[in-house]
């Protein structure tokens, strides 16, 4: 499918440590698409800690818990930026060019540029803009979208947004291309900043703009990002039909709970932990021992449970699995609810081997009697592999169980995932061809051919 990919290392947090980058997938020749453009350039954000991975894993599973707090840097193509005076003596040096604000692009008067911007922030929810220049949003993870004008774009991890921004102003001067932090107090992370430059009358494209960097919008300000999730749809040429019904729901709620001293994720009570050996490894040689045999619930107490209120039960730590039958439809509602200080954040939840039909966005708790279905979009959902689930909200999605295989659905916050928050799905794993003896080596696999 031609679009903007991301990939990166899931094993044990090596995304924050810098694993991660964008593949573009380009159109087959003769293939036209629903948007034209003089020239593209990829933007890959993220956010950085000091703090290494191998820290980062120890506080979140100890206890008492440490949590990874807000990132010290948003980085823009890979490059952030911290001040200096405050970093320890020698390690530092501001005078250096690669210490010198990066240009995004160059931008020659009267084209039009596709951005393909991609979020792999471990942590941050992030709010992307170029100072002076709306942005028409054409696709989404690898789909096109009924075009739409943003001022700035919401960007979730996982995500990937394509965007054309035409070089309409003043050339004699440079403009701000900045992300800042949604969702969470961005009071200890500084905006990533970047230049875009308008080269071609002889600027300087190391110039700084003469205005002060774009602050953002509101952090705290949930509303505007519905808004924006709600303004995505399949572009009227390219609508994928959805199945009209599903044959399994599944009801996912989620809850921070502390389990044995330790403070976890966990999806209708359950928090995933991998086991050691993978499960197609496990599931094709028939080692029924190196996963959970018991079936995670299908639903919540949806009737009883307050979402205002934390944890529902303490839960406990597994390795499940939803058996999906190959072929069928499955429709998912994901319910956020307050963690254990009682407020609720965002998840960007990200699925593995699919994509899916983004039903709809709510607000407060999804009721499965039919009034809640009748608001959901069934005539031009978006697909997508990544999606919000907004804060004291719920979303939902519809795919088909079609692909043979193991699969990880899961929040994108690299903690989260790290603390249980995650299911996983199986469906024709015995459509499954011979597992190539390059594959073993974990938990039991050792050894195997
Ligand atoms: O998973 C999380 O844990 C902390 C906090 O809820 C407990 O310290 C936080 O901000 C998260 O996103």
């Amino acid at each position: 499918q031609p679009g903007t990919y991301l990939y990166h290392a899931h094993y044990g947090m090596q995304r924050v440590a810098g694993l991660n980058g964008m593949i573009v997938v380009t159109v087959p020749e003769g293939f036209v698409e629903p948007f034209s453009y003089d020239e593209e350039h990829t933007v890959l954000l993220g956010d950085w800690w000091h703090k290494s991975v191998y820290e980062q894993a120890t506080g979140l599973s100890a206890n008492p818990f440490v949590f990874v707090t807000e990132p010290q840097s948003l980085l823009i193509n890979g490059r952030g930026m911290f001040n200096c005076s405050l970093a320890p003596s020698g390690t530092c040096n501001a005078s250096r060019p690669d210490c010198a604000l990066p240009t995004l692009f160059t931008a020659v008067p009267g084209k039009t540029y596709l951005l393909r911007i991609g979020s792999l922030t471990s942590l941050s929810s992030l709010y992307f803009e170029i100072e002076g220049h709306p942005m028409m949003v054409v696709e989404a993870d690898g789909h096109y979208v009924r075009p739409f004008a943003v001022r700035g774009l919401f960007i979730y991890s996982g995500e990937t947004y394509s965007v054309l921004v035409k070089a309409d102003q003043d050339p004699r001067r440079n403009y701000w291309a900045a992300s800042h932090v949604v969702g969470r107090n961005p009071s200890q992370t500084p905006s990533g900043k970047a230049v875009v430059s308008y080269a071609f009358n002889g600027n300087n494209p190391w110039m700084p703009p003469p205005t002060a960097p774009p602050a953002g919008p509101p952090w705290n300000n949930t509303a505007i990002r519905v808004d924006q999730s709600r303004a995505i749809f399949a572009h009227p040429h390219f609508v994928e039909p959805m199945p009209a019904r599903a044959d399994r729901t599944l009801l996912f709620l989620n809850t921070q709970n502390r389990i044995d001293g330790h403070i976890k994720w966990t999806i209708n009570g359950v928090s995933l932990m991998f086991p050691a050996t993978p499960y197609l490894v496990a599931m094709k040689r028939g080692m029924k021992d190196a996963y959970e045999q018991r079936p995670p619930p299908d639903m919540y107490d949806h009737m009883s449970h307050d979402i205002s209120a934390p944890a529902p039960t303490n839960g406990t730590v597994g390795s499940p699995v939803y058996r999906l039958a190959l072929g069928s439809v499955v429709d998912v509602v994901l319910q956020n609810s307050n963690m254990l200080n009682n407020k609720s954040e965002t998840h960007p939840w990200h699925l593995h081997g699919h994509d899916f039909w983004v039903l709809g966005y709510g607000e407060g708790k999804f009721n499965p009697a039919a009034d809640a279905w009748r608001l959901l979009n069934v005539r031009d959902p978006i697909m997508k592999n990544t999606v919000p689930l907004h804060p004291d909200g719920w979303t939902a999605v519809r795919f088909r169980a079609d692909n043979p295989g193991v699969w990880l659905f899961h929040c994108h916050v690299e903690a989260h995932v790290f603390m249980g928050m995650g299911v996983v799905f199986e469906e024709g794993v015995e459509r499954v061809g011979r597992l190539p003896s390059s594959i073993m080596g974990c938990g039991r696999s050792k050894g195997l051919h």
